[in-house]
């Protein structure tokens, strides 16, 4: 049967937490701005406006007989119709994701029978910034015919469809996001190929980085599987015996989505603003700071933390940033006092210094104390990633791809060279 696509995991609620710029450089919102999003809304982040889609916009429910359902007519995204020809070429044959930037089709060449995925960018000027941004990034990783461009989804062409700017690129199939959430019954992954996507992951993202290129968008969603072939074994179970398991005949996985990556080359070598998705967001970039390299680094740490748990590390449901930052203090921290009094200076009210700790809930806050006992909870009950990560060597090349000060994080370079990954034996990558 084919799998169904799941709406993305931490796709943003009807009422989704935002701060807009003018918060930049003056850290953290104690009490967020809460934004009713309609449909489809434009909000400001970072120093750009931004496209913000509403579930309903995003969601393409499940139809029975494994047919993919489009999306409905949205004001300025692309309304996939199975059989619209794109380009006069490509026969839409249904919807693979829909993003911030554009809707994803799977599509055939008619001439070859060939399946692609088509990025059908929408439609309003910022987003065609973005994509020539998108495609520029994507024509610089092919300019340096590198054997890591293997690690990202090829590009095969650009063009014009009643006015979309389009991108198609070599299809994969499902993303990390379907397995960690279990869509195709493969958890626990066997730890080889949580090794083996690992490395692919650094080693790919480290390339980028090697061009100057930040991909600042690393989430589950963001990596795919070449192939979702499985086999069946048997598996011993320490707990029940022996029970039949799948597991995917091969661990190749695929970097997507350039649309939020950010050439450093034209930045000297530090990035501003809010970027990313919260769950996977370094602390630098929450606290209002410059960031860098680090913060896919940081990044690469969660997914991998949530491969071999099979589950999320952050849970979705944090509702601001003090929050999230005090579950990464309790999770991969403590931050380092040195860190936590330069960012008092420069934030003050952040951290309380005796003992070093993020003021949560933020002191003075106007939110009855009812708002904060969620979070709280979440915060007691979060437990230090070493009571999860059993594997001494993946639980230290963790600690150090999210250590809380980003100078003290490991480059990917460094991470590459990791102990952890000293078990590879037949890696052609290395
Ligand atoms: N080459 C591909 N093969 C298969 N599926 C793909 C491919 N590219 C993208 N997708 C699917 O489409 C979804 C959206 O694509 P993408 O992330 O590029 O769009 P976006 O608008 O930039 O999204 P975001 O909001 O994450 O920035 C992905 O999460 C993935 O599920």
């Amino acid at each position: 049967m084919v799998p169904m696509p799941r709406p993305k995991r931490r796709g943003l609620a009807p009422r989704t937490i935002i701060r807009s710029d003018s918060q930049a450089g003056v850290g953290i919102l104690p009490n967020p701005v809460k934004v009713h999003l309609s449909r489809a809304s434009v909000v400001t982040l970072g120093r750009r406006q931004m496209r913000v889609l509403s579930p309903e916009a995003t969601q393409t429910p499940p139809q029975a007989g494994g047919e993919v359902p489009v999306p409905q007519q949205a004001r300025r995204l692309y309304s996939a119709n199975v059989q619209d020809v794109i380009m006069g070429r490509f026969l839409v044959r249904g919807v693979l994701g829909t993003g911030s930037f554009g809707t994803v089709v799977r599509a055939e060449d008619k001439y070859t029978g060939t399946l692609v995925a088509i990025k059908v960018l929408h439609k309003d000027e910022d987003a065609n910034c973005d994509a020539g941004k998108e495609v520029r990034l994507y024509r610089k990783l092919l300019a340096g015919c590198n054997r890591h461009m293997g690690l990202f989804a090829a590009v095969m062409g650009t063009g014009i469809h009643r006015g979309y700017e389009c991108i198609i690129f070599e299809v994969c199939q499902g993303t990390l996001c379907d397995v960690i959430s279990g869509r195709y019954d493969l958890n626990p992954l066997p730890a080889r190929h949580v090794l083996e996507m690992s490395y692919q992951l650094v080693k790919g993202v480290e390339y980028l980085h090697s061009l100057g290129i930040v991909h600042a968008d690393i989430k589950p969603d963001n990596i795919a599987l070449k192939s979702c072939n499985t086999v069946t074994v048997s598996w011993l179970d320490p707990l029940t015996g022996f029970r039949k398991k799948e597991v995917l005949v091969c661990s190749e996985i695929c970097i997507l989505d350039l649309g939020l990556a950010v050439d450093m080359n034209n930045k000297g070598q530090t990035g501003a603003g809010r970027i990313g998705n919260r769950a996977y967001r370094a602390p630098e970039i929450s606290f209002g700071l410059p960031w860098s390299y680090g913060i896919d680094s940081f990044a690469i740490g969660c997914v991998v933390s949530e491969l071999y748990m099979a589950n999320d590390l952050f849970p979705s449901t944090v509702s601001c940033d003090l929050e999230h930052l005090t579950l990464i203090d309790k999770i991969v921290g403590p931050f380092p006092e040195e860190y936590a009094r330069s960012i008092e200076l420069k934030c003050p009210g952040t951290f309380t210094l005796d003992p070093v700790a993020i003021c949560f809930p933020p002191s003075g806050t106007s939110a009855p104390a009812a708002e904060h006992m969620d979070s709280m909870m979440r915060i007691e009950q979060a437990c230090p990633l070493s009571g999860s990560i059993l594997d001494v060597a993946l639980h230290d090349l963790l600690r150090n791809l999210m250590h809380p000060d980003p100078s003290m994080r490991l480059t990917l370079e460094a991470a590459s060279k990791h102990k952890y990954f000293d078990r590879l034996s037949r890696l052609e990558l290395q």
